[in-house]
């Protein structure tokens, strides 16, 4: 089997999910699909609730920043005199998330409706989350040996939890130190790496990152942060260079921590 020590300095190892922790296809088949076929009977349902309401604005105001983008799907400001029609808005926010859920945008405006309308599916129990058999037992050896273990997706924190929370492991929120998403920064960018590091209060180089997107690995590496790509079924295929480059591991198992020999 191939071993890869992790450095000494480590204390915190840093995951991400879609591709990582969980198989794509959980997300592309399960998850995004239910959004898609559910998005305009949950906003003709919730309109009139503060929560949606907030999230249509964020959406807006994603939509504002987009506008000079190809096919960028406009969202109509609300007149703020109530005569609005709601359905004429509902089917420019339906479109507008199906236009960003198309280019798999990782926009917070988009996670956050996301997480927000998977909180039914999962509280109903009609979804449980996929994660790779070998995550659950890696995690709680790595806690044992001390290692704090911290969740850094594109997906919202909400729906983080919801995951973690209804997995076909059962409730293994407890596993999880603590969640990052795109309010600390997108995760093609370094600084996101660095605002990580200081708000859990360690150095970049005691963190290792774990993901299944090189340019998220090399965002991280420019911080100092440690890091190793994640090859499962179903994730996108590497370059030559990039399998060169990188630390690769098929499975949480292959992780060596010095500490727990
Ligand atoms: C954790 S919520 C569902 C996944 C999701 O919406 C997503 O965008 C996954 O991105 P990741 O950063 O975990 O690859
Ligand atoms: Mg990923």
């Amino acid at each position: 089997m191939v071993v890869l020590p992790v450095p000494a300095e480590v204390s915190v190892i840093l995951l991400d999910v879609e591709g990582t922790t969980t198989p794509i296809a959980f997300v592309k088949d399960i998850l995004f699909p239910y959004i898609k076929e559910n998005v305009k009977e949950y906003l003709q349902t919730h309109w009139e609730e503060e929560e949606c309401q907030q999230d249509v604005s964020l959406l807006r105001k994603q939509a504002e920043e987009d506008s000079h983008l190809d096919g960028a799907v406009p969202i109509p400001a609300s007149s703020g005199s109530g005569e609005d029609d709601p359905q004429r808005t509902i089917q420019a926010v339906v479109d507008n998330v199906c236009w960003q859920m198309a280019l798999d945008r990782k926009t917070t405006a988009l996670k956050q409706l996301q997480g927000h309308m998977w909180r039914a599916a999962f509280a109903a129990g009609r979804v449980k989350a996929e994660f790779f058999e070998d995550v659950v037992p890696a995690v709680r050896k790595w806690r044992e040996a001390g290692m704090k273990v911290y969740i850094y997706s594109s997906g919202s924190v909400e729906a983080q939890k919801l995951l973690f929370g209804h997995s076909t492991e059962g409730d293994i929120l407890e596993l999880v130190d603590g969640h990052f998403d795109t309010k600390i920064g997108h995760k093609v960018e370094s600084e996101s790496y660095r605002r990580i590091a200081s708000s859990i209060g360690c150095s970049t180089n005691n963190i290792l990152f774990l993901t299944d997107v090189t340019l998220e690995a090399s965002a991280a590496e420019e911080a100092d942060v440690h890091v190793a790509v994640v090859v499962r079924p179903g994730n996108a295929g590497l370059t030559d260079d990039e399998k060169t480059y990188y630390s690769l591991i098929t499975s949480f198992s292959e992780l060596y921590l010095p500490s727990s020999a």
